[in-house]
């Protein structure tokens, strides 16, 4: 039986240059895998093919055993270091464009009671990041932690099954980071999600994660450095458990 996210034999080329080879992973649904690596060696390129950004040059990535369309979807949700914000729309704004894209996508635009819908979905999601007070801000008009709130909550309203993560804190003053992973872990919790995050950071990788991957290169060919990619060479399973509902209510009530 396969398990919920599952690349076999996965490797990420570009053209004589190989990045990741050999790539195989199981990942069960629920989890948070944490994953490091020295600079370079394909880490969000490995997120980029669970993505459907990028396609493996050679392997297979099955969901739920069927194969993962090469391309976005709304099962996959992102969020990047930088900002990911339309700079011209509000928080709202912004946080409807998610759901308008996905239900009208000709239009772009909900009209009646299908807005109103949409519009209450946005404000319980931006609710639940922590920014029912800043609607009407725009972008310019917050802090680097507020717009990765709402880069969150952009990537939350498709509800996506897994949520994929790259550098997502790396921009941000240490006690902001601090609440942001106080804010990721109850959004885990809460919404039911199977996590992937790329981190520089391995004192986040395990704080956060309940499983740390480490990829980097086996071989190494000094005379061709292209010759041979990464993979995973550590893959450590933690204890650490998502948190029960009632205390991410808790957290999500503090940090709002
Ligand atoms: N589109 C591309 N075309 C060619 N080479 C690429 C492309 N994308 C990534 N690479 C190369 O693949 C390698 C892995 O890049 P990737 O960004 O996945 O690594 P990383 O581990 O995330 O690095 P970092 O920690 O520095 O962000 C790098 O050598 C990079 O130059």
């Amino acid at each position: 039986m396969s398990s919920f996210l599952s690349l076999r034999d996965v490797w990420v080329e570009y053209g004589d240059k190989i990045v990741l080879e050999r790539v195989n992973l199981e990942i069960e649904e629920g989890a948070f895998v944490s994953v490091i690596g020295p600079s370079g060696a394909g880490k969000s390129s490995l997120l980029r093919v669970v993505l459907g950004q990028d396609a493996p040059t050679r392997g297979t990535i099955t969901l739920d055993g069927v194969p993962l369309k090469p391309q976005c979807d709304s099962d996959r949700g992102v969020v990047f270091q930088r900002y990911s914000v339309f700079p011209h729309l509000t928080v709202l704004g912004n946080t409807l464009f998610g759901i308008e894209c996905g239900r009208a996508p000709l239009a772009g635009r909900l009209f009646g009671a299908a807005r109103r819908a949409a519009l209450a979905e946005a404000e319980e999601m931006l609710a639940a990041v922590g920014l029912e007070d800043s609607l009407h801000l725009y972008p310019a008009q917050m802090s680097g932690g507020m717009q990765q709130r709402l880069a969150i909550a952009q990537a939350l309203i498709k509800r996506p099954r897994i949520l994929l993560l790259d550098e997502p804190f790396g921009a941000l003053d240490p006690g902001i980071r601090s609440d942001m992973h106080a804010l990721i872990t109850s959004l885990w919790s809460e919404y039911a999600l199977t996590v992937m995050m790329v981190t520089h950071d391995i004192g986040e990788a395990f704080a956060l994660g309940n499983r740390v991957l480490t990829l980097d290169k086996l071989r190494h060919d000094p005379h061709a450095p292209n010759r041979y990619g990464a993979s995973i060479v550590y893959d450590l399973p933690l204890t650490r458990k998502a948190p029960q509902r009632a205390e991410t209510r808790a957290v999500l009530t503090q940090s709002a």
